[in-house]
């Protein structure tokens, strides 16, 4: 029963624990990039460091001092690869400028990579100076940072891209950057980024539950009651914090369960009640059965009489179906197979006595229930509509049930928009349920007319009736 409607549903939850997954996989990628990247920072600042320490230790204050002033900066972070990526941009030099040898020793030329000038010959030339001057002076350069816009070289050219950062600053990015790498390495990466940061997005749900509203609706669910699914679902999901992977599936099984309870809650009257009550008060209920042809009228009638025959009630039967030929013998034969009174006529008499005679006959014996069958009928014949409210004006019955069956599905749901319509349906009755496997009908036809559903028919026994409960729909469709 209703295996596809279930099937939609669990491929939901998995769609969109994938999709979870996969975003929070993509950001923990990106961040272990970005991690490895500062901690390739961090490598070259702490070669620059030794650089420096080299520096300032092969240095003469006096002949610094005089000579130049070398503006550098040291990357060493993310953050300012980004700085130093913009002022490459500024500076005009691309990665191989940077790349090409400036000098006799490689890894210095490497490390004079960092340099920036603003005039590429003129500062080619100043570098020169600055590179003869050091080799031959024997110092390597004055490492110091300063503010681009003030920093001048030793010919008196202003350097434009100098990185702005102060030696402490420096350090301090340093820091930081060790210290967030070094976190990183201590955590488990992906998983525990998603066991911490994860908030469920419109962009994780919304492809999924298009794709469910379609499937839903290929699945003969209305239009409205799949847009309400969706709706419900994605307003609990979006925004709900995730600690593990399997947090996702649960809190989509437990939208989902309560998108489909909220549907398929709806009041209406409590049969057994009613029963109880007027086997107190002597009056006798009255049901009379709608519906189309061959939807299962005639067999649910003879099941719940079969019901209350079992639970110590006197249901009688009024044949009011006179329209069709043998509708007549045919609840006759189940009247007596379930040993219950029948009230009929002959065929073509007017079904509205028949009703009347069968409901005096309940109040002269004292039985409980009256249960009224009609002939079949589309939802368009007017003449047949008009016959029905007859049966309304003159026996009044205290309830009008719609029978109807799950296999025609959004039909069922239409003509019980028709029939509401005309007499105005105070609950429903699905047949062959047992044979449903999209279970459209199940979940729409009682939020659409906004009347419950009362039983489920499920097969072609007297015994295979049973009373609907919304909580054991929901675990059919959503259960583990
Ligand atoms: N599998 C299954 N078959 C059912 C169920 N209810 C009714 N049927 C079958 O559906 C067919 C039509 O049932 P009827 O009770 O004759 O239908 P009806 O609505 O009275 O037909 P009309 O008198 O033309 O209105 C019969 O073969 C029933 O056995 C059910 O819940 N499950």
């Amino acid at each position: 029963m209703f295996e596809s409607l279930k099937k939609k549903f669990s491929g939901t939850i998995g769609k969109i624990s994938d999709q979870v997954s996969s975003e929070e996989e993509e950001a923990a990628k990106e961040k272990e990039e970005k991690a490895k990247a500062a901690l390739t920072g961090v490598k070259l600042t702490e070669d620059k460091a030794i650089e420096k320490t080299e520096t300032s230790s092969s240095e003469t204050p006096g002949d610094t001092g005089a000579k130049k002033e070398l503006k550098t900066k040291t990357i060493s972070s993310g953050k300012d690869q980004k700085v130093k990526d913009k002022a490459d941009k500024t500076s005009g030099k691309d990665e191989s400028d940077e790349k090409s040898p400036k000098g006799e020793d490689g890894e210095k030329k490497s490390r004079f990579s960092f340099f920036r000038r603003k005039s590429d010959s003129k500062d080619e030339d100043s570098k020169k100076t600055s590179e003869d001057e050091i080799s031959k002076d024997g110092i390597n350069s004055k490492l110091k940072t300063a503010d681009s816009s003030t920093a001048t070289d030793v010919s008196g050219s202003t350097t434009d891209s100098v990185i702005g950062a102060t030696d402490s600053e420096k350090s301090t990015d340093s820091e930081k950057d060790k210290g967030k790498s070094g976190k990183e390495e201590d955590e488990p990466s992906g998983l525990f980024t998603f066991a911490t940061h994860k908030t469920i997005s419109e962009k994780d749900v919304d492809d999924v539950l298009f794709e469910l509203e379609l499937a839903l609706l290929e699945g003969d669910v209305a239009m409205e009651v799949a847009e309400q699914i969706v709706k419900s679902v994605k307003e609990d999901l979006v925004g709900r914090k995730i600690k593990r992977r399997s947090d996702v599936a649960k809190f989509t099984r437990e939208a989902l369960k309560k998108a489909i309870s909220d549907i398929l809650v709806v009041d209406g009257p409590n049969l057994e009640e009613l029963v109880q009550n007027a086997k107190k008060t002597g009056e006798p209920l009255k049901i009379m059965f709608v519906g189309v042809n061959g939807t299962g009228k005639t067999t649910t009638i003879s099941k719940i009489a079969d019901h209350y025959v079992k639970e110590g009630y006197s249901p009688v039967i009024a044949a009011s179906d006179t329209f069709r030929a043998g509708a007549i013998e045919q609840i006759s034969h189940h009247a007596e197979k379930v040993g219950v009174k029948i009230i009929r006529h002959q065929k073509g008499a007017d079904p509205a006595a028949v009703a009347y005679d069968a409901v005096e006959h309940a109040k002269a014996k004292k039985k409980e229930l009256v249960l009224i069958d009609t002939a079949g009928r589309m939802q368009t014949n007017i003449n047949l509509m008009d016959e029905m409210k007859k049966i309304q004006r003159v026996v009044k019955p205290d309830l009008a049930i719609f029978v109807g069956d799950a296999l025609t599905g959004n039909d069922a749901v239409e003509q019980a928009r028709k029939f509401d319509d005309a007499v105005g349906v105070d609950g429903i009755i699905l047949t062959k349920a047992d044979a449903d496997a999209k279970g459209g009908a199940a979940l729409s036809i009682g939020h659409v007319i906004n009347k419950p559903i009362l039983f489920l028919g499920v097969g072609q026994g007297y015994g295979d009736i049973m009373e609907f409960h919304p909580d054991w729909m929901v675990e059919q469709v959503l259960g583990d």
